[in-house]
């Protein structure tokens, strides 16, 4: 008989064709768990566990109508993938991408199961998004996409049972509208999305939080193996807001930060990057990173993609999926790299992984290195309920003891099984096994 893992693996293949981002995402999850799984295989397979944990709870397709400022008509989709209770309410991010399809939404709402129940916070796992791309629309325009948007999602969603928040190309901007549509129509003042502003419900340091808890959790990787970061040299990919507040934490720590990217280039900027210009440029402007050099004239802008053959102790591939190849991999060990942690959802590939573990690289998957993120949105999940807002020192030592405590979490789990050191098993079991026994505790459902 082959074994329960293998069979789920090729089922997940042929139910769901043309999704290779959920394949990859149970692929690694399950070769992960397959030593638990396989210490109790008889039981697991008549309780069908496997195929109630790849299978979401709910998924939800719609049609997006909006209208531009010429007064013309698109239909864009929209998706909300609602993949595991067993823990809390659906919890994860909305991505505004034009890549974004089922199989992205799938492969990022399974991730987020693991992720958040590793912050040891009560929420559940769930995506959703558009193929609406917010690049080049006016303000009026992403309004009324997002207020279509949330016509329809605002049915599905609310403060007890699926928490939305930001990704990619959901900011604070986009969170407000959306917000301001699911309260004119459900007519609830309650904290149904987190990333909010702070003057309507926001938690100080959600904005930080993904980039923040990033280098706390390198930072507690280097000291568990004796070393500090401070005086390293830090290559990051991205330019949004996950690779800003990495950058702006990674030099803050001492550590000096050398590249940054975006969807057309990158920067190489040797006297480390000047957080307040990407800002300006990114956050402010929203342009590209062409303008970089007018603020740093001794800067380098390259087209296309880079920053990985730039020599690092650390890279942090903070952009998204499988933006990391073996061929970058194998430039990063050429070029000695110590440690890479994904601030990205799965941006590292399964060879590029697994090249970089077989050469001695540290190596952090995104469900750990970028919990922070939604781990603060549960905090302001919780100041909601308490209708208080704790001060940004509060919030932000609470982000980093949940980091510490995840690190030292998933590298205990890696111990346990006899993987020492392998980060990916490590965090892919101890994200598990509480799903799994409150899944167990909650009976066939
Ligand atoms: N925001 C959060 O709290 C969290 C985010 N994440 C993950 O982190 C990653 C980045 O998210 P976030 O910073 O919020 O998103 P943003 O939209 O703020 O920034 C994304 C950045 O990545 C670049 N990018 C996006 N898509 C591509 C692509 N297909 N090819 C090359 N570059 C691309 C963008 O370039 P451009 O500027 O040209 O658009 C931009 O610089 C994603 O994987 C997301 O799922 C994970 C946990 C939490
Ligand atoms: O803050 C959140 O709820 C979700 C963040 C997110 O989408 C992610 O962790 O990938």
């Amino acid at each position: 008989m082959s074994s329960y893992v293998d069979e789920i693996i090729e089922q997940v293949i042929k139910q769901n064709p043309s999704e290779p981002e959920f394949h990859q995402a149970v692929r690694e999850v399950l070769e992960s768990i397959r030593v638990v799984i396989e210490a109790n295989e008889e039981k697991f397979r008549r309780d069908a566990l496997l195929e109630r944990l790849v299978n979401p709870e709910r998924q939800i397709k719609f049609r997006v109508p909006w209208i531009d400022d010429n007064g013309d008509v698109h239909v864009n989709t929209g998706y909300r993938v609602q993949f595991n209770s067993a823990i809390g309410p659906y919890k994860g991010g909305l991505r505004l991408h034009p890549s974004v399809n089922l199989g992205i939404i799938k492969f990022l709402g399974f991730e987020q199961i693991f992720k958040n129940s590793l912050t040891g916070l009560p929420i559940g796992g769930g995506k959703g998004g558009s193929d609406f791309d917010p690049k080049g629309k006016s303000d009026r325009e992403v309004m009324r996409f997002c207020q279509a948007f949330m016509t329809e999602l605002c049915k599905y969603i609310g403060a007890d049972t699926d928490v939305p928040a930001g990704d990619i190309g959901t900011g604070g901007r986009e969170i407000g509208y959306m917000f301001g549509q699911y309260k004119k129509i459900r007519g609830l003042f309650e904290g149904v999305l987190t990333g909010k502003g702070l003057t309507y419900g926001g938690s100080l340091a959600r904005t930080e939080a993904t980039g923040y808890g990033l280098l706390y959790i390198v930072e507690e990787l280097f000291k568990s193996h004796g070393a500090d970061i401070a005086g390293k040299t830090v290559v990051v990919s991205g330019a949004g807001n996950v690779a800003i507040y990495a950058i702006q934490k990674a030099q803050q720590l001492g550590a000096k930060v050398v590249t940054c990217s975006d969807s057309t280039g990158w920067v190489y900027d040797p006297e480390g990057i000047d957080v307040a210009a990407l800002k300006q440029i990114k956050e402010v402007d929203r342009a590209r990173l062409t303008e970089y050099k007018k603020y740093r004239p001794n800067s380098e802008y390259h087209e296309g993609r880079g920053v990985w053959a730039v020599k690092c102790d650390i890279a942090l591939p903070c952009a998204t999926q499988n933006e990391l190849d073996v061929e970058d991999a194998v430039l990063l060990v050429e070029n000695g790299v110590t440690a890479v942690c994904e601030g990205a959802n799965m941006p590292t590939t399964e060879e590029a992984t697994k090249y970089l573990q077989n050469n001695g690289v540290w190596f952090i998957p995104g469900k750990a290195a970028n919990a922070g993120g939604v781990a603060t949105s549960a905090l302001e999940m919780s100041q909601n309920s308490e209708r208080l807002s704790w001060t940004f020192e509060e919030v932000d030592a609470k982000l980093k003891n949940i980091m510490v405590n995840l690190y030292h979490n998933i590298d205990d789990a890696a111990k346990k099984y006899g993987f020492e050191g392998n980060y990916v098993v490590g965090a892919n079991i101890a994200g598990f096994e509480k799903v799994l026994d409150a899944m167990n505790a909650q009976g066939i459902v």
